[in-house]
Parts: C-alpha cells; structure tokens; sequence
C-alpha cells in the first residue's frame, strides 16, 4: 500500500486539523511538538504521511499530486484557484470574507467612481466587484494589517476576513458588504481521488461521523 499524503494548514487552523484528524484515529505525536524543525511526518502503520505548509501552498502541493489531501481555508481554496476536489466542509475556522470600511465609504461602493480596495486577496476581490457589474476598482494587494489602509488612506475600502469583528470596531470600521461565508475544507487531488477512492472515501465517512 502506498503512502496517503496529507497538506495541512500551518497556523491558526493547525491545532484544529490535528484534533479533528485525531477524533477518527489518526495521530501524529511528533507533529505537536511545536519546537521540532522537522518537515515531515510518517505514521507508517496507518501508511500515511502529514506535512504542515503555508495556507496558499497547500492548494498548490494538492494539484501536482505532492499532497494526495489537503485541509485549507476556503478563503485560501478560493484565492488560489487550483485544479482540485473540494470535498467537504469541515466546520472550523468559520469567518466571512467582507468589504469592509468606514460608514462614509458606503455611498462609493454604490456610485460609479473608482475606488481602491486593499486586501491579501486580490483575486476574491476582482471576482466579487466582476460580479457585482460594479465600477472598475483598483486592487492593492497587502499582506497583513488590512485594516490600516482605510484609517491611512491607501484604499477607500478592504476586502479581508471577518471573525468576531473585534479588529473592524477597535479601528471604527464596519461590514459593508459580505463577500461569501468561509470555513476549513478537505480537498484531494484529482488523479489521488480515482486511484484511491476506496481509502479516501472511508476517511470521508469517518470525519463526517465524527463533525
Ligand atoms: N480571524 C481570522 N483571521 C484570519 N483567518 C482566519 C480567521 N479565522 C479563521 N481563519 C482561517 O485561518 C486561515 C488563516 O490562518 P492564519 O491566520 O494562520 O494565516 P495567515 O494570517 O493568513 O498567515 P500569515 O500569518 O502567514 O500571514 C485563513 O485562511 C482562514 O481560512
Ligand atoms: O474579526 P476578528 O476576530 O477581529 O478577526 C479578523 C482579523 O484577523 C485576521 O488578521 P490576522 O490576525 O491574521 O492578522 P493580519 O492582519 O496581520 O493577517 C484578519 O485579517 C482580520 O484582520
């Protein structure tokens, strides 16, 4: 039997991943010790292997087939535009994707005037205000701290993730519009999928019994 190759999250999403993967029985020990350099991790009597990567590399590892499974935001899912199976919701690491802004800039986002959007992801922006046959807008890409370009005047509005909303009302800055709900999902890759279906369909069951 070959090894079934798991991408997971790194980060925020991680001590989530591994307890749900736990909950149907597969554990990886080493992987907890969070001062370990180590890269990768077999469980050689279930013939599996787990490696945790950067959010927007995990898509990338599952379309080559580097990864036979990934477990990633949608968010991440929707940004990167992989040629994957999204497979199923798994509950955690619920937020939304919002257009968000001070009160004032809510007139814009109904006029026609340009406007400038800051986000982390540029794609999901252009798509969503593609949609909206709204005005053409100007995306600046960021990579943290989204909230600042409004309060500094980067950008009329952002276009970022929204969980408890703390960030907006410490900044005095609203939903404005949302983009789409988000959450963890399971992704496999295509070939992976057809090769072995039998071993991912039965992991498929055991976390929708266990969620
Ligand atoms: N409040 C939140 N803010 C950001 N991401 C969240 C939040 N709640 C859940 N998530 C999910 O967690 C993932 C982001 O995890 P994390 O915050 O570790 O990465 P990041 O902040 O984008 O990475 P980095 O710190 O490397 O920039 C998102 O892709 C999203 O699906
Ligand atoms: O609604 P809240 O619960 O406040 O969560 C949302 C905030 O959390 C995320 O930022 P993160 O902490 O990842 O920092 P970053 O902006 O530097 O990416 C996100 O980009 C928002 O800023």
């Amino acid at each position: 039997m070959r090894y079934l190759t798991f991408a997971l999250t790194k980060g925020r999403l991680a001590d989530k991943t591994l307890a749900l993967l736990e909950k149907t029985g597969i554990t990886c020990e080493e992987m907890k010790d969070k001062d370990s350099r180590k890269l990768i991790f077999v469980n050689e009597e279930l013939k599996m292997r787990f490696f945790l990567a950067k959010g927007p590399d995990v898509p990338t590892y599952v379309e080559y087939g580097a990864a036979d499974i990934g477990i990633v935001g949608k968010d991440t899912i929707l940004e990167e535009g992989r040629k994957l199976y999204e497979v199923m919701d798994l509950g955690f690491g619920a937020c939304r994707m919002c257009v968000c802004g001070p009160e004032s800039a809510k007139p814009l986002l109904a006029s026609n005037q340009l406007i400038r959007v800051a986000t982390k992801y540029p794609n999901i922006a252009k798509d969503y205000f593609y949609n909206k046959k709204h005005q053409t807008v100007e995306i600046i890409k960021l990579n943290g701290s989204i909230e600042l370009a409004p309060i500094v005047g980067l950008s009329e509005v952002i276009v970022d993730i929204v969980e408890t909303g703390s960030t907006l009302r410490e900044n005095g800055l609203k939903v404005l519009e949302e983009v789409c709900p988000l959450s963890a999902r399971m992704v496999v890759n295509q070939v992976s999928m057809k090769m072995e279906n039998e071993r991912i369909s039965k992991l498929i069951e055991e976390l929708r019994e266990v969620i």
